[in-house]
């Protein structure tokens, strides 16, 4: 019985080692499946880690440093074996050998766990204080090696930050490329666009040659036909002269236009620009002997017996009195025609013999008064034996030299002011006539001719309506404005070859009928004011010019000036 018992016990102890070791290896499978799960789990976020790896290559650094998300998964792992571990220890009470071997069997089976595959967790757990230790000694030290974890090695192992750094080179040679690539073409631009600028500027300078020299064959054309034009009518010359800005304020209205040399351009008050031409435009940067060169060709004819007429027309202030008499020290018109016509005279000497007489006078209110006598006496007109008016009674002084020319000027200007004392007037209130004879004597033939050379200051031509006059100033302005407007008549008559001419509607057109007459010459200067604030006056003074200027176009027609005009244009300059 004894022996039974002993077998029955044998027996069940054998069937509770059976029952044990089948209970371990469950439990070993189930140990073994865990940890192959988490091996795919963290197989799984490795996965993730290495995709986020290669979104932020730019990061690596950080990465490896240990800063990456992935450490918390890995961390919730260990945890979840942890608890897994506590299971364990929760297994039955009832068989504490049991619990015992399984409980050695979960230790050696973590610790072989451990040992076979996680030795790099070691690392992984090891503390942030410790990494930061290592890790500021391996920045110092070289040959140590920076406690890379897990994951960052197995990407190193996986070559993929070899094929990362790869694509970066690659992308980093290929910019180099591009760069090179873009100097280059930025360089060959730079060169192409030199090129085509100096050929741009050597066509254009073509370009503008010929239209420069076409621009002159037409100017010289036109000054061709303008003297025909001139002589065909009567020889009348209308001038442009600017007179300078005297106030740096204020804007320029009145300039002569930059692509004509025989027109100006006027800034109207509403803004709108109108251009108007003559026969000459005499500048603002003309000095008073270019002025004078001017006008000398048409003083000098005096000498061949000649009737010459200088007007000079314009508004007060606008520069008549400068262009005729000008300063002492630089004289206008008058002195320097008077000097020329001796030097002409002086040179011209031989069998002829000339004098020149000198006089002056004002006309103030339609009286004359001499202005080289100190008693300012009145002077009437006189029709002379010759056909010829004549002033009786007015003085006349045969100058010598220039000096004596100058002399005479000066004392009639001395009497001008005076004269105007008396008549209580500005020099603007009168027309001042310098009047000088140049007689010529042949001393074999006996022939004699005269030829006069009037130089006329006109009063200033401002509408009465603008300047609010009365009484004596309203009677002036009356006379002026009526003696300017008969000027402007007959001047326009002449130019026309009208039959009748009307000189004797007022004492300066009646002074001055010998000498515009016939085969005389005349010049008008029209002197404009630049400055805006004057461009009414200005405008005024430019319809008296073009009234004057206006020639009869039937004329025109009859000397075919039109048609050889066109005939003769140069070719036009080729693109
Ligand atoms: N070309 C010029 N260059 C420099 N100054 C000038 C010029 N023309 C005129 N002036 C100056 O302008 C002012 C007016 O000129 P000026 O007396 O000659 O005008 P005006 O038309 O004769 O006037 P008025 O009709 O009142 O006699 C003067 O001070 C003169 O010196």
């Amino acid at each position: 019985m004894e022996g039974a018992t002993d077998t029955t016990d044998y027996f069940q102890q054998c069937k509770y080692i059976h029952e044990v070791e089948l209970l371990n290896m469950k439990l070993q499978m189930r140990i073994l499946e865990t940890h192959l799960e988490t091996k795919d789990r963290l197989l799984r976020n490795l996965e993730d880690i290495i995709d986020e790896q290669e979104a932020r290559i730019a990061n690596m650094e950080d990465f490896i440093q240990g800063r990456s998300p992935g450490y918390v998964a890995r961390n919730q792992i260990l945890k979840g074996i942890s608890v897994l571990s506590l299971d364990f220890g929760a297994l039955s009470e009832e068989n504490l050998r049991l619990k015992a071997a399984l409980a050695q069997h979960q230790k050696a089976a973590r610790m072989a766990q451990l040992l076979e595959t996680d030795e790099d967790y070691e690392s992984d757990f090891t503390s942030c204080e410790e990494r930061s230790r290592i890790s500021t000694q391996s920045s110092t030290s070289n040959n140590e090696k920076p406690p890379y974890p897990l994951m960052a090695r197995s990407i190193i192992d996986d070559g993929q930050l070899k094929k990362l750094k790869r694509v970066a080179e690659e992308l980093k040679s290929e910019k180099d490329e591009l760069r090179q690539l873009a100097l280059d073409t930025k360089e060959a631009f730079t060169i192409c666009m030199a090129e085509l600028r100096l050929m741009l500027e050597s066509k254009t300078a073509d370009f503008f040659r010929v239209l420069v020299e076409r621009y002159k064959a037409e100017m010289e054309k036109r000054r061709q036909l303008h003297n025909q034009l001139v002589e065909i009518n009567g020889n009348i010359r209308v001038f442009f002269r600017i007179r300078p800005m005297l106030e740096a304020v204020g804007e320029q209205a009145i300039k002569m236009d930059e692509m004509d040399d025989w027109a100006i351009d006027v800034l109207q008050p509403g803004g709108k620009k109108t251009s108007h031409g003559a026969d000459r435009v005499l500048t603002t940067t003309l000095t008073q002997k270019e002025i004078f060169e001017e006008v000398s060709p048409v003083i000098t004819s005096c000498i061949d017996g000649y009737n010459v007429c200088i007007f000079a027309y314009g508004a007060t202030g606008c520069g008549k009195t400068y262009t005729m008499e000008g300063p002492i020290e630089d004289p206008g018109i008058n002195q320097r025609a008077i000097i020329q016509l001796f030097q002409v005279a002086n040179e011209k000497q031989g069998d002829t013999k000339y004098s020149i007489q000198l006089s002056m006078v004002e006309i103030y209110n339609e009286k004359i008064r001499d202005l080289l006598n100190s008693s300012l006496s009145t002077v009437n007109i006189r029709m002379g034996e010759d056909g010829r008016l004549a002033l009786p009674g007015s003085t006349s002084i045969t100058v010598t030299s220039a000096e004596h020319v100058s002399q005479v000027l000066e004392s009639g200007r001395a009497n001008k002011a005076i004269a105007c004392t008396q008549a209580n007037a500005s020099s603007s209130r009168s027309h001042v006539v310098v009047r000088v004879a140049v007689n010529g004597v042949n001393s074999i033939t006996g022939e004699s001719t005269t030829g006069h050379l009037n130089l006329v200051d006109l009063a200033g031509s401002e509408r009465v309506s603008q300047t609010n006059a009365t009484g004596q100033v309203l009677k002036e302005a009356q006379a002026i404005n009526k003696s300017l407007s008969e000027l402007g008549n007959v001047v326009l008559a002449l130019r026309q070859n009208q039959k009748h001419i009307p000189f004797r509607n007022c004492q300066l057109t009646r002074m001055l009928e010998d000498s515009l007459n016939g085969d005389s010459k005349t010049l008008v200067i029209v002197h404009l004011s630049p400055e805006s604030r004057h461009v009414t006056e200005s405008t005024s003074s430019i319809a008296f010019a073009e009234k004057i200027s206006k020639v009869a176009t039937s004329k025109l027609r009859r000397e075919g000036i039109r048609k050889s005009a066109r005939k003769e244009a140069p070719p036009s300059p080729r693109k």
